[in-house]
């Protein structure tokens, strides 16, 4: 997907410079694993910059402290290696990161992470030369390894997505929702990290049918209650295959959960966790949420940060800064 240029010498103008916003997005919404995403008002802020002979990163926020200030930064590793196998020769690059998402707490930081690097990297070549949408999904795609996170990214609003081939690797599609403007999200983040990797590996490889079915069910539900009937969110949000045999890796996670949807509250795990997002039915229903949480943890010193947040309505956008 990530074809080569057409033939001849390409190489980036040193001074040619690029800004990305990305934004954070909340994958699976409950039923909806590896396909379904939300895009919300959280973003990154990515300027890369084509230098001589140097890679090198600066970073402000979050994973100031932890991230590489060389090559091997994930944004500029991905880039560098896009631009090759594109044929596109780099004298080098700089990158600038605002970063707002949290990482690995479940709101897509390593997806906005990918996005940047590869819409920053596209939007560095003449206009001709760059991927359409559904190209710069497809490669983003196969980097992330699903598509539930990138898509929202790139798109904005919630996104319905699915491979063609049957893997994450070829082709996909995507289907922007048209949201109901009563749907608002609540984030719960608490502060210990999860990796998406590691809780991968906790799913089981195969589950029965019958649970199969009910999650089809639920999933076309959601895509029911988002869309038209945001009262039903929290039957919708109803999930029997991921969110159980992960919950020994973020037990707090799992109990904010039952608490939430006891009080009558679409709460799911957002993402791999372990953030929680609740679905709510409006912005009173909204509030009501993320006082719940609040009061449940007043005395406690287990810190979660909660938010009723907005959807980003608008995916990935990039500005050109310089043409050089
Ligand atoms: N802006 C960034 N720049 C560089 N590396 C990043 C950036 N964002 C994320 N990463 C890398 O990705 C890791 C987090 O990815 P991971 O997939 O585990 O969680 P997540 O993407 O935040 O959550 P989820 O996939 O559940 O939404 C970080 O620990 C870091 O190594
Ligand atoms: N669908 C993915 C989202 C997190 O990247 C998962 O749950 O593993």
């Amino acid at each position: 997907m990530s074809r080569p240029l057409t033939p001849g010498e390409r190489r980036l103008p040193v001074g040619r410079a690029v800004r990305v916003h990305v934004p954070a997005t909340s994958a699976n919404l409950g039923p909806g694993f590896d396909s379904m995403g939300l895009a919300l008002q959280l973003d990154d802020e990515v300027t890369l910059e084509v230098v001589e002979g140097v890679w090198a990163a600066s970073v402000e926020g979050e994973g100031a402290e932890s991230l590489p200030t060389d090559g091997s930064h994930l944004i500029l590793r991905l880039a560098r290696e896009h631009l090759a196998a594109r044929g596109v020769t780099v004298p080098g690059l700089t990158l600038h990161a605002v970063n707002r998402i949290p990482h690995a707490r479940g709101l897509g930081s390593s997806a906005a992470a990918v996005v940047a690097a590869i819409a920053g990297a596209e939007a560095l070549l003449d206009p001709e030369d760059r991927l359409d949408a559904d190209g710069l999904l497809g490669v983003c795609s196969a980097l992330e390894g699903h598509p539930d996170n990138v898509a929202p990214a790139l798109r904005g609003g919630a996104t319905v997505s699915w491979s063609r081939g049957g893997d994450a690797a070829g082709e996909v599609g995507t289907a922007e929702l048209s949201l109901h403007p009563g749907v608002v999200p609540v984030v719960a983040v608490p502060d210990v990290e999860v990796s998406t990797h590691a809780v991968r590996a906790l799913l089981p490889t195969s589950v029965p049918h019958a649970e199969a079915a009910a999650q089809a069910g639920r999933a076309a539900l959601l895509v029911h209650a988002l869309s038209r009937e945001p009262r039903l969110l929290a039957e919708a949000t109803v999930d029997l295959l991921h969110q159980g045999p992960r919950s020994s890796a973020m037990p707090e996670t799992a109990a904010l959960i039952t608490r939430l949807r006891a009080a009558g509250h679409a709460a799911v795990v957002s993402g791999a966790g372990p953030s929680v997002l609740v679905l709510a039915p409006g912005e009173r229903a909204a509030t009501t949420a993320a006082e719940y949480v609040r009061e449940l943890y007043a005395d406690s010193s287990c810190g979660w940060r909660v938010q009723v947040t907005g959807i980003a309505r608008g995916g990935a956008r990039v500005e050109h800064v310089r043409h050089g």
